[in-house]
C-alpha cells in the first residue's frame, strides 16, 4: 500500500513514524509533501526523492492521501489536488473543523474519511475518533482503522459533530493536561522546589494516577474520595477548585474548543 502525507509537521511525522516503526507501510511507500525539506533524521527513512514540495503525478499511484495540513491551508493544497486524484483512492484528514463535505467538494473526491487524533500518537498512544462518507465502505474503512491503530486507540463515529467534539476533547486534550501540570509546577516551586524537584514531583503524580486508574475499575469521584480525608488537607485544595467553579471553567474552555472547530469548517 502507497501513502502520501501532505503536511509533515508536528502531525504528518507522528504518522509517517507510526506507520513505518509499526511496519505497517515500507518507507519507500511513502511520499511525503511539503514546502521545508527535513533533516536526514525527520526523514525516518523514507527516501530523499519522495520529499517533494508540489502535489504531482506520483499522486496518482498511491491509494490513501493523507492531509495533515492546517486547516487554512487546506484550499491552497486542494488547487493542486484536485486534478491528481483518481477515484479509488481514498482521502484521509486530520484537520481540525473541515468538513467531509467540504473536503469532497474541494478534491473532486467522494471516498473521504475524516479523523481527530491528538499528539499523544507520537507514542502510540494516540486517540483518534473518525467518520467517512458513503462512499468508502466496510473494506476502505478496515484499512484506515488498522492503520490509525498504529498510533493508539480509534472509534469509529456515524455522526460527524462528533469529531469536532472529539477535537475539543481528546484532540485538544493534551494541551489541557500540559496546562494544569505547567500550574501545579508553577504552585511547587512558589512553595519552594527548585524547577526540576517542581517537575519530578508533577510529572510523577500525573504518570502514578492514570496507572492506579488503569490499574482498578474505581471512578474518578472514588479516587478522589480515597485521597481526601475528611478535614485533611485535599478537601482543603477542593474546596478552592468548587469556590472557583473550576468544573465550569474546564467545560466553558472545552465547549470554546468544539466552537472554534465549527467555526474553522465553514
Ligand atoms: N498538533 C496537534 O496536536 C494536532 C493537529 N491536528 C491537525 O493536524 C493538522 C496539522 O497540524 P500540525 O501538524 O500541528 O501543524 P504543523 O504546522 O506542525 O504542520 C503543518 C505542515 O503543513 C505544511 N504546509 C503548509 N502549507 C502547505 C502546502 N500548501 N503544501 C504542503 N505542505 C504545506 C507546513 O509547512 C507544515 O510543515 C492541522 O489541520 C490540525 O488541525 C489534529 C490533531 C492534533
Ligand atoms: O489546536 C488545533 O486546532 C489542533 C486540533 C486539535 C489539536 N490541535
Amino acid at each position: 500500500m502507497k501513502i502520501a502525507i501532505i503536511g509533515y509537521g508536528n502531525m504528518g511525522k507522528t504518522y509517517a513514524g507510526s506507520f513505518i516503526n509499526s511496519r505497517f507501510i515500507k518507507a519507500e511507500d511513502i511520499i511525503v509533501v511539503d514546502r521545508f525539506t527535513p533533516t536526514e533524521k525527520e526523514m525516518l527513512g523514507i527516501p530523499a526523492a519522495n520529499f517533494i514540495s508540489e502535489v504531482n503525478d506520483s499522486f496518482s499511484e498511491t491509494d490513501i492521501v493523507i492531509l495533515a495540513v492546517k486547516p487554512q491551508d487546506f484550499e491552497a493544497v486542494s488547487e493542486k489536488l484536485k486534478s491528481k486524484l483518481t477515484d479509488g483512492q481514498i482521502v484521509l484528514s486530520i484537520m481540525a473543523g473541515v468538513t467531509i463535505r467540504t473536503i469532497q467538494k474541494m478534491t473532486n473526491s467522494l471516498k473521504v474519511v475524516r479523523s481527530m487524533p491528538n499528539i499523544v500518537s507520537q507514542i502510540g498512544m494516540g486517540m483518534t475518533v473518525f467518520s467517512a462518507s458513503p462512499d468508502i465502505d466496510r473494506k476502505d474503512l478496515f484499512i484506515i482503522q488498522n492503520l490509525l491503530n498504529t498510533t493508539g486507540k480509534s472509534i469509529y463515529v456515524d455522526n460527524e459533530k462528533l469529531i469536532d467534539a472529539a477535537t475539543a476533547v481528546s484532540g485538544s486534550g493534551p494541551a489541557y493536561v500540559f496546562y494544569f501540570m505547567k500550574s501545579m509546577i508553577k504552585a511547587a516551586e512558589q512553595l519552594g522546589f527548585s524547577a526540576s524537584e517542581a517537575e519530578l514531583l508533577v510529572n510523577q503524580t500525573f504518570i502514578g494516577s492514570i496507572n492506579l486508574k488503569n490499574a482498578n475499575s474505581f471512578s474518578n469521584e472514588e479516587w478522589i474520595a480515597k485521597v481526601a480525608s475528611k478535614g485533611g488537607t485535599t478537601e482543603r485544595a477542593l474546596e478552592v477548585f468548587d469556590a472557583l467553579s473550576t468544573e465550569d471553567i474546564i467545560a466553558k474552555a472545552v465547549m470554546a474548543a468544539n466552537e472554534r472547530a465549527l467555526e474553522l469548517g465553514v
